[in-house]
């Protein structure tokens, strides 16, 4: 039976239905719901809304929240299609929490680094049907979130005095995007635009995205979540074992070469980042963000 699930409150369906309850309202969610998960009952199309103020940022706690969320999801098998989408207004993800990197204790940050590259096995090589809801900006392991998705609609730059924004921002600020991140990249768009948006650490408004191919469909704001859901409900009626057999065409290699190179992976993030140049770029970064807040 299909359930609807708020954080880790199980509502059936029905019973949701009775008590009133909008399965695409999440106005009863508690702040510490970093993530929340709704089922509509009609279409069976799951939506996963990130839901961690202010922006969405990749700490441990919100990688691991998405992983349970997409197991949970996936364990009900009359399930097809997801939606990844966020409650927040103009922000998709922000990509890594910066704070996670700074200063790190090292067992923390090992555990970081694994969540985040669990979340990289469990959407980019999910039995679903993926779809993202891009409302707002998606830089770095935002837009990694997104590369990890089958399809992603974003919400159009017209008209917006400052358009939301998407794509690898890495080099920008002094680090390199991981090469699994980089493949996803490449895959996506291409080598010559990526090479291109990899080096100068480029981040891409909605109508250059779409001409790169980034990403697939632009609509505006309002359209981004419905529009997301419909293209779930038709993806969700491929049949599931040629579908998925189709996307392992495309990511079964990259998949399976991080698995094998999981721990070395995660041991060179670890002296990355742990080094002493690159905590003085996070250093910096943090204080940029904050100053710009000022
Ligand atoms: C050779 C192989 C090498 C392999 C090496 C591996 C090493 C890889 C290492 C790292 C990989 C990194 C990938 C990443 O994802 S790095 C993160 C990149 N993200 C960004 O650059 C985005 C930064 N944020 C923004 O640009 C904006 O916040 C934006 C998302 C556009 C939203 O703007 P706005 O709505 O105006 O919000 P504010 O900027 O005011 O931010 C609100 C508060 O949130 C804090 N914040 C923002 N982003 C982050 C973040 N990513 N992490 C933590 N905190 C963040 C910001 O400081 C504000 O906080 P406060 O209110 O307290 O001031």
């Amino acid at each position: 039976m299909l359930v609807a699930t708020l954080s880790k409150r199980l509502l059936r369906v029905g019973q949701a239905k009775r008590c009133g309850l909008s399965l695409r309202s999440f106005s009863d969610a508690k702040d510490k719901d970093l993530v929340l998960t709704s089922i509509d009952g009609d279409t069976g199309v799951a939506t996963i809304t990130m839901n961690q103020a202010p922006v969405n940022s990749l700490s441990l706690e919100m990688c691991q929240a998405i992983t349970t969320a997409i197991k949970e999801v996936e364990s009900q098998p009359e399930i097809q299609s997801l939606v990844l989408a966020s409650s927040l207004p103009g922000v998709f993800c922000a990509g890594l929490d910066i704070t996670e990197l700074h200063k790190p204790d090292e067992k923390r940050l090992t555990d970081f680094w694994h969540s985040f590259q669990q979340i990289y096995f469990d959407l980019y090589g999910s039995r679903l049907a993926t779809i993202a809801a891009i409302a707002g900006h998606a830089p770095a392991a935002g837009c990694m979130l997104a590369l990890s998705c089958d399809y992603r609609i974003m919400v159009s730059g017209a008209g917006s005095k400052k358009p939301s924004t998407i794509g690898l921002n890495e080099t920008k600020l002094g680090i390199v995007a991981p090469s699994w991140l980089g493949y996803q990249y490449i895959d996506t768009i291409g080598q010559r635009q990526a090479e291109l948006g990899l080096s100068l650490g480029l981040l891409h408004q909605p109508e250059q995205a779409l001409a790169i191919g980034l990403v697939d469909e632009l609509v505006p704001r309002e359209e981004v979540l419905s529009r997301a859901q419909a293209e779930a409900v038709k993806w969700g009626k491929i049949p599931a074992k040629a579908r998925l057999a189709s996307k392992m065409l495309a990511r079964k290699a990259r998949l399976d070469h991080l698995a094998a190179t999981r721990k070395e992976d995660n041991d060179f993030f670890r002296s990355f980042v742990t080094n002493e140049t690159a905590q003085k770029i996070i250093d910096g970064y943090l204080q940029s963000l904050s100053k710009k807040k000022s």
